[in-house]
């Protein structure tokens, strides 16, 4: 934008910003959002998830999922509403320095979810994975005590989903971007929020996968974990034929868009294709080893109704068998290449040695965490402030 000297401030004013350049998305709605959402696919695709159970949860549950701080309902607890059973993880601020305080639970509000909750743990073997209808809290597994996502009990749970920027954005702004609006209160509230849990299995990350659809064409699949394993390579046509008749015969005629992502996940002996997640096809959805604008703009056969020439149509179909989804995995030294040498997610997370040294005085390193958080906040707004100055 030129607004050198001598201009008219009229011709300054007249001058729209400069935009950044635009990547060719088609529109995305709340509708392909919610298309996306654990609850509205499941049911259709259960048989081909590992097992999950999906939680409703009511307005006072997602009220404490939203507040600041982290108070954990008192374990093992007979009586909800006070108890002297102190949980021993964060307790409530007021109670600081006084034993014998009650300590205030914060399940009395929405007691029979917690009891849901606790019920679902057992049923799939007293280990699961959480997840809100988008996301995951992989942000914050540095807080808890297994360094992962694997949760025993319902407080296990509530201190993930409470610690995840991931889980925020589900909650704060599902719906930014979309074409149809920003989303306000009331629409917030109407949409159905689910907790899931999935049964806990020891994945291994080297076979799960990001594969990506185009006006239902499967046009590109990649690793989901970004390290390099060699065995991958050896099997990248056995793999990609899995993930092609996966998405022909379970995928492509009934998931409602045209455009999404799905990830899978395929464990040894690596012939049964296991579905994991859809992200929709958007900007927010991160396209690991493809930039979205190779995504976008990336070449397929164009499936023709022309029969004009006999021998047109043959060469055109020939194209078509022979066209795949490009296949990229990570090779020996991709991982520098690529700019992967530092660990997924770790602007959400704290610096590994803080996290150890802390073990032990978790209230102390969830303010500390809390101060990081905010530290990182201003140092971004900072960055944006001062690109937006240049
Ligand atoms: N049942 C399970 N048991 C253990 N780990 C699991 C299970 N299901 C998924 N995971 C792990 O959790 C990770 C994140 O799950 P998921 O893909 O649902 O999260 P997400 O928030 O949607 O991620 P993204 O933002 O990349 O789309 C998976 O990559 C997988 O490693
Ligand atoms: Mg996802």
């Amino acid at each position: 934008m030129s607004t050198g000297q001598g201009e008219s401030v009229a011709t300054a004013v007249a001058t729209p910003p400069e935009q950044p350049k635009q990547l060719p998305f088609p529109p995305v709605t709340k509708q392909h959002i919610l298309n996306c959402s654990y609850h509205s696919w499941h049911p259709r695709y259960k048989a081909i998830t590992p097992k999950a159970r999906l939680i409703p949860l009511p307005e006072a549950f997602l009220s404490y999922l939203r507040e600041d701080g982290i108070v954990l309902p008192p374990e093992d607890n007979d009586n909800p509403e006070w108890s002297d059973a102190d949980s021993g993880i964060f307790s409530g601020a007021d109670n600081e320095g006084d034993e014998d305080a009650p300590t205030y639970d914060p399940s009395t509000h929405w007691r029979e979810t917690h009891e849901v909750i606790e019920a679902v743990i057992e049923e799939l073997g007293g280990k699961v994975a959480p997840k809100m209808n988008w996301s995951a809290p992989k942000d914050a597994t540095w807080i808890a005590a297994t360094n992962s996502m694997e949760c025993r009990t319902p407080n296990d749970i509530y201190l993930l989903l409470k610690s995840s920027d991931f889980v925020t954005h589900d909650l704060q702004h599902a719906f930014d971007d979309t074409a149809d609006g920003e989303t306000n209160m009331s629409e917030e509230i109407s949409t159905p929020y689910h907790l899931v849990l999935r049964k806990w299995i020891v994945l291994n990350p080297s076979v799960e996968f990001r594969c990506f659809v185009r006006d239902r064409k499967l046009i590109a699949i990649c690793q989901r974990d970004l390290n390099h394993f060699e065995f991958l390579f050896k099997m990248e046509d056995k793999l990609r034929q899995s993930i092609q008749e996966f998405f022909d015969g379970k995928l492509r005629d009934t998931f409602p868009d045209p455009n999404f992502t799905f990830d899978v996940y395929i464990p040894p002996p690596h012939d049964r294709v296991w579905l994991v997640d859809f992200n929709p096809w958007a900007l927010r959805t991160d396209p690991l080893l493809f930039s979205w604008m190779e995504l976008l703009t990336l070449d397929t056969p164009v499936e023709t109704q022309d029969t004009a020439s006999p021998e047109s149509e043959e060469s055109e179909d020939d194209v078509i068998d022979l066209w795949q989804p490009e296949f990229r995995l990570i090779r020996r030294d991709d991982p520098e290449a690529y700019g992967f040498a530092t660990p997924q997610y770790s602007a959400h997370k704290l610096p590994r040695d803080v996290v150890d040294a802390s073990r032990g005085g978790e209230g102390m390193m969830r303010e500390f965490a809390e101060q990081w958080k905010e530290a990182q906040r201003l140092s971004e707004q900072q960055g944006n402030e001062d690109s937006e100055n240049d």
